[in-house]
């Protein structure tokens, strides 16, 4: 087909095509007058307009309503009041904003006069009582002609010359009625002879309309206005397609499901055909007249029209490393086919999909297992009992008429088809391993799925009820939009205030440059809470948690935390939280602990935690629990996972107990020390914990778990820092005082240390292969010589020295500040990226 517009021309036409929303309201029918006006200055323009609103849906019902006897008139009333209010309200907006040329005259008269014929149809249809689809196009015509006859008269109003055109006149078609194939060299042809007549005015057409060759009216299917507007473009050579509709561009995801979906920007014709399949944008046929004249389309919203909308070209976005949009598919019923035995030369899925496909019903994926002995097809819900009973009709025998093995048909439902398109998924590697691993990390099943053969889509039928996760999930991945977290802290205390102050920080650095959204949903402290599923901004919380008078009622922050993405449970707090924590895991919420208690509690206890977390795909990160942000968890898992055997760990575990010895050594009271200690923010809530040794004796179990030994609490051989006798008052006051008792003898023996030549350090040491009634684990005070790694620590400076049987001779030392409210913050702040990361597959 040669297109119309001459090369020589110097400007080729534009095709705009308003969709009902954009022609059914007022203010959108101004603004997209407004647009044809503009788009003409620069060149030629064909409009093609849908039907006003939901005048379609209200003409069948007035086919209906007559083939049942009913009265029709009333829908009729309804879609002329319509069609005048709008021609109206427009009038008067266009006169308001003195942008009328003339006084258009009233179109209510030629509104009736065009719906005259449309009544007396519907009278007749109500005398056969007989419905027709060859009936019913030609009463749905009359949408699309009251659009028509509207957007005319008032362009022309407006100061811009319009001719209507009803593009029966020049769509030749089949007599399909309801879903007509135009016959593009007739249309061709016709349109040659009419387009003589436009000289130099907008042409405004009918959408979704033809005519068989002997006259009858016919519909172009759904999405049929399209196809006039693509089939428009082809026959014009037009530079452009422009679809005008209700949205800014094709999305990078359901917008109700995803908050972050926003406009793809560039997507190539493939990438659209692919969409298309899936029910999105433009249907595959709709595309066609596009990719054989190579014509662009531009998808723009009428009510933002500076929203630049999606382009889709022969070319597409050059980026291939970013697939463009996840589709969700919902409502669908997964059938499984399985033979117990192979069915000689029988494939079975060709069997199920031609059984299908003669029952009528709709296949949206279908994937066989190896030499096809078991099937799964996805069909629409409405579909999945007439899609078992074909299935089971067709395998009751084989084609040679011997009963068939088949287990019974599995139906699932209701399940949704997940899909990732993209021109990424052919030509970058690892597209399908990131897909199914995001999908893995929050325990979704993938109850089947599909490499498209044309590489452009990976399709997973997973649960209905996952949806919502698994499209926030992949979308966030792929780098789709910035990965939200949503925050509920336990504790605003030391390292909580921190932690809230650092995020307030950095949330804007994050979101930019690691597509990191943090959220801060709800701050908890001992006596109250705040909870906002919208976000409490982070420079706010110290005030909104004041003026809160809600109990800390945790069961119900956690029910609301996980209806949100990406919950985490962050853990500053010093309680037994290993009950939450239960809690949490067991519904989905991610956990990021400060906090040594529950992983120091009772052995099944802290094992049932790891079992759930892992159960749940949870993450439940803690590094911080040990050497506040030094990396000792994270290493010691990496040696153990690499296979390496420990020997050994020791260290100085504690930052305030090391801070403690170097003060002492400079001469200060213990009681003095811990007071300043404790104000600097390196003590535990009570300084008992650090000074009876427990504290460490904590970390140190940790530690002796992560190798798998089975200990408690009890099983740790615990030496106290300080004097036992100054260590037991619960209020501060009398411990201090009780301390200070205890600082002459204490600062004697420091004394006698330095005239030896050694200083005082706690250590800790670990070790796996220690002999029967010898503690594996022991913490405790020691006089090192000042060759000794641990003399050498300064300020809160911990160490933690690993003797593997990789590192015999040196051992992996890690070493830096051990305790302190910004460092651990840090540290918890690292913890919930690490979670936020992996969930985009980084
Ligand atoms: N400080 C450090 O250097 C390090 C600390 N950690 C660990 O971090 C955790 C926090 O330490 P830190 O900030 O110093 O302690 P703080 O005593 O300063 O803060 C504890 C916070 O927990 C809150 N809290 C107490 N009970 C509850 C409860 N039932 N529900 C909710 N909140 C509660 C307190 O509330 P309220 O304000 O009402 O009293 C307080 O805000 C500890 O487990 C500690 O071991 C780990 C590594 C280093
Ligand atoms: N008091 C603790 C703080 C961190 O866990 C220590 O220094 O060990």
């Amino acid at each position: 087909m040669t297109p119309q517009h001459d090369p020589g021309q110097a400007r080729p036409f534009r095709v705009m095509k308003f969709g009902g929303s954009s022609v059914g309201a007022a203010d959108r029918l101004f603004q997209a007058l407004d647009l044809i006006a503009r788009e003409r200055q620069a060149g030629p323009v064909a409009v093609v307009v849908s039907a006003m609103a939901d005048t379609t849906d209200r003409l069948i019902a007035a086919v209906d309503a007559a083939a049942a006897g009913l009265a029709a008139d009333p829908h009729v009333d309804a879609i002329e009041a319509l069609v005048v209010g709008v021609a109206r309200d427009l009038t008067d907006r266009l006169q308001r904003a003195g942008l009328l040329v003339h006084v258009p005259e009233d179109l209510s008269p030629a509104i009736a006069e065009l719906m005259r014929p449309l009544r007396q149809l519907l009278l007749g249809v109500g005398l056969v009582r007989e419905r027709t689809l060859q009936t019913r196009d030609l009463a749905l015509s009359f949408g699309e002609r009251a659009s028509v006859l509207v957007v005319r008269a008032l362009l022309v109003a407006r100061g811009v010359d319009a001719v209507a055109v009803d593009a029966r006149d020049w769509t030749v078609t089949d007599d399909r009625f309801g879903q007509a194939t135009p016959d593009l060299g007739a249309s061709a042809l016709q349109l040659g002879d009419l387009s003589a007549a436009w000289s130099g005015a907008v042409s405004v057409h009918t959408g979704f309309l033809g005519r068989t060759r002997d006259g009858r009216t016919t519909t172009l299917g759904r999405n049929g206005s399209d196809y006039t507007a693509a089939l428009l473009a082809q026959i014009l050579g037009a530079a452009e397609l422009q679809i005008w509709t209700d949205v800014s561009g094709v999305m990078t995801a359901d917008p109700d499901l995803v908050l972050e979906a926003y406009p793809v920007a560039h997507l190539s014709q493939a990438e659209a055909l692919e969409l298309g399949d899936l029910g999105m944008i433009l249907h595959p046929r709709t595309m066609a007249p596009l990719i054989e004249a190579r014509i662009p389309l531009r998808v723009r919203n009428t009510a933002r029209p500076a929203d630049p909308g999606t382009l889709i070209d022969v070319v597409g976005t050059r980026d291939e490393r970013h697939p463009v949009c996840v589709v969700s598919t919902e409502d669908l019923a997964l059938l499984d086919l399985e033979t117990r035995r192979r069915l000689g030369h029988e494939r079975i899925g060709e069997r199920a999909l031609r059984a299908l496909a003669n029952a009528g019903v709709p296949v949206w994926v279908g994937t066989a297992a190896p030499r096809d002995r078991a099937f799964a097809v996805a069909v629409a819900r409405q579909d999945a009992a007439r899609a078992e009973a074909a299935l089971s009709a067709e395998f009751g025998r084989t084609t040679e008429g011997e009963p068939v093995e088949l287990a019974p048909i599995r139906v699932r439902q209701p399940v949704t088809l997940l899909t990732l398109v993209g021109e990424a998924m052919g030509r970058t590697p690892n597209v399908a391993g990131r897909f199914f691993g995001a999908l893995g990390q929050i325990g979704v099943l993938v109850r089947a799925s599909a490499q498209g053969a044309g590489e452009r889509s990976i399709s997973a039928v997973i649960d209905g009820e996952d949806t919502a996760t698994a499209v926030r999930t992949v979308h966030a991945a792929f780098n789709l939009a910035a990965q939200e977290v949503n925050l509920l802290v336990l504790g605003k205390g030391t390292v909580g205030r921190e932690l809230l102050a650092q995020i307030a920080a950095q949330q804007q650095a994050l979101a930019s440059n690691q597509d990191v959204f943090i959220k801060l949903a709800g701050v908890v402290d001992s006596k109250r809470a705040v909870f906002d599923p919208a976000g409490i901004p982070a420079a706010q919380w110290d005030v909104r948690l004041q003026e809160s008078h809600v109990p800390p009622d945790i069961p119900a922050l956690l029910e609301r935390l996980r209806r949100l993405p990406v919950p985490i449970l962050v853990d500053c707090t010093a309680e037994d939280t290993s009950a939450v924590y239960e809690a949490a895991l067991a519904c989905g919420i991610h956990v990021v602990g400060a906090n040594k208690r529950p992983l120091a509690a009772a052995w099944p206890i802290r094992q049932g935690l790891m079992d759930m977390a892992r159960k749940r795909h949870r993450r439940w990160e803690y590094e911080t629990t040990v050497g506040a942000s030094l990396p000792v968890i994270d290493t010691l898992k990496g040696l153990v996972r690499t296979g390496d055997a420990i020997l050994r760990i020791e260290g100085s575990f504690s930052g305030t107990l090391g801070y403690l010895a170097g003060e002492l050594s400079r001469g200060v009271p213990l009681s003095h020390a811990v007071r300043d200690a404790r104000a600097r923010g390196y003590t535990e809530p009570h300084p008992r914990d650090d000074l009876s040794g427990l504290d460490v004796a904590r970390k140190a179990l940790i530690l002796a778990r992560e190798l798998g030994m089975e200990l408690d609490l009890d099983a740790v051989a615990i030496e106290p820092f300080a004097p036992p006798e100054a260590l037991g008052h619960d209020d501060l006051e009398r411990f201090f005082l009780a301390l200070a008792e205890q600082d002459a003898a204490v600062a004697a023996r420091i004394e006698r240390m330095r005239q030896a030549g050694r200083v005082l350090r706690y250590l800790a040491q670990i070790d796996p292969s220690a002999p029967a009634g010898v503690p594996a684990v022991r913490v405790g005070p020691v006089e090192v010589e000042p060759d000794h790694p641990a003399a050498r620590l300064r300020g809160t400076e911990a160490f933690v020295a690993f003797t593997t049987d990789r590192h015999r001779a040196y051992p992996l030392l890690v070493q830096g500040a051990g305790a302190g409210g910004a460092v651990t913050a840090a540290g918890v702040l690292t913890d919930i990226l690490k979670i936020a990361m992996s969930l985009r597959g980084r």
